[in-house]
């Protein structure tokens, strides 16, 4: 059995070698021909393990500055007892006020979920969360002491967005020459996969048109234990129960080019289970998945990086497609298997993971 430092040390290794790899000349070449000759190839941060953190415990909250995880999570929601909602607050607003590793965090390293849209919590968090204590900001960028990226839970209606803006819209209009909010929406009732598509439509938008690109959506996240409990399923190890579910975010989202981050995977002490649903979440078009303990990262992170086979695989079919479309073929065989355009768009998403993973 290898013990949980040896398997960190395997990953490290493993990363190193990925690192070799990326400074390939080979690479780079490709890749920066790739994403100067390709509108699609938008490459914005990674989130491969998104891991939640309770605003309301101190403890937890200093693990953010040490764990490898893409995103932290600092939770107001589910993960804060109804009594304590306003100390997580304050303990989130304290770090945006005196942290500057939280401060000078740029994308979406450190967010906030707040609770649900149309609800007095949600006002509230808001109110405090986007308002800066005026002795800080004289001697600060506003940009600093905000936080760039807020999960919105239990959307289910493009009313929600809208109430959502305008509450935010409200909140930062006294502010000038603010950076774009990046958004990221649950899905996590029967009647949110029901509107899914309307509240894709409305965010993006409000965002754009109403809102002057204030906003950004940047993804969705599968709320699956709170769809399971809305769609009275019980959860099994398989998730065979969330497939339809899973499957239909999945194609909304890559058809807006959104973000899509998968379930959770509650059994934190199962990393043998872990790898393996991390493992399918990827290999469905999963960007990233959602994580609860500081032990689940590293399996996560892994599995949401493609491994040295797959990126050699790539690389030699891209050669290879070159290759044969200047001899006129626009299919061939290529390690035993037919390849058309299908592949090569295939193997160009490998390269797109590894190009995020290595802005990190
Ligand atoms: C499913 C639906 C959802 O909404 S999920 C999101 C809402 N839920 C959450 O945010 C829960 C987050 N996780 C946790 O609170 C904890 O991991 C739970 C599950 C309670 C287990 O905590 P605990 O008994 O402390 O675990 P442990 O002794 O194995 O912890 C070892 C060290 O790691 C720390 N830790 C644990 N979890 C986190 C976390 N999420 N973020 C940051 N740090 C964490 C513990 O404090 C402990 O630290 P230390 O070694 O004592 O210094
Ligand atoms: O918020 C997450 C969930 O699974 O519910
Ligand atoms: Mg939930």
């Amino acid at each position: 059995m290898i013990s949980f430092r040896g398997k960190a040390h395997q990953f490290l290794t493993q990363i190193s070698f990925y690192r070799f790899q990326l400074e390939s000349k080979r690479l780079l070449h490709l890749s920066n021909r790739l994403c100067s000759n390709d509108a699609s190839f938008r490459v914005s941060y990674p989130t491969r393990a998104v891991l939640y953190v309770p605003g309301s415990d101190s403890k937890k909250l200093t693990k953010i500055f040490t764990t490898n995880a893409d995103c932290v999570v600092m939770d107001c929601e589910d993960g804060v007892a109804l009594n304590k909602k306003a100390e997580a607050r304050e303990k989130i607003r304290n770090l945006y006020d005196t942290d500057e590793r939280v401060q000078n965090n740029t994308e979406g390293k450190f967010a906030v979920r707040i609770n649900p849209a149309e609800t007095d919590l949600a006002s509230e968090d808001i109110k405090i969360l986007f308002n800066p204590k005026s002795d800080i900001l004289k001697n600060n960028s506003i940009n600093n002491l905000l936080p760039k990226c807020i999960f919105v839970p239990k959307t289910s209606t493009s009313q929600e967005v809208k109430w959502l803006f305008e509450n935010l819209n409200n909140q930062l209009k006294n502010y000038d020459d603010l950076i774009k909010l990046n958004l990221f929406f649950y899905m996590e009732t029967a009647i949110g996969l029901i509107n899914l598509n309307d509240i894709i439509k409305t965010a993006l938008s409000l965002s754009k048109d109403k809102y002057n690109s204030k906003f950004n959506l940047e993804g969705f996240v599968f709320g699956s234990d709170d769809f399971c409990a809305d769609i009275e399923a019980t959860r099994t190890k398989d998730a065979f129960e969330l497939t339809y579910a899973r499957q239909k975010l999945i194609a909304y989202c890559k058809g807006y080019k959104l973000k899509v981050i998968d379930m959770v995977y509650i059994d934190f002490k199962d990393l043998e289970g872990l790898r393996v649903q991390c493992e399918q979440g990827s290999r469905m078009g999963f960007t990233g998945k959602q994580v609860i303990h500081p032990g689940q990262v590293d399996v996560c992170q892994q599995a949401f990086t493609p491994s040295k086979e797959r990126i050699d695989w790539a690389l030699g079919l891209i050669e290879a497609f070159d290759q044969h479309q200047k001899s006129g073929a626009g299919a061939f065989t290529y390690k035993g298997q037919m390849i058309d355009m299908p592949s090569l768009l295939q193997a160009k998403n490998i390269l797109k993971i590894v190009e995020k993973v290595k802005k990190n």
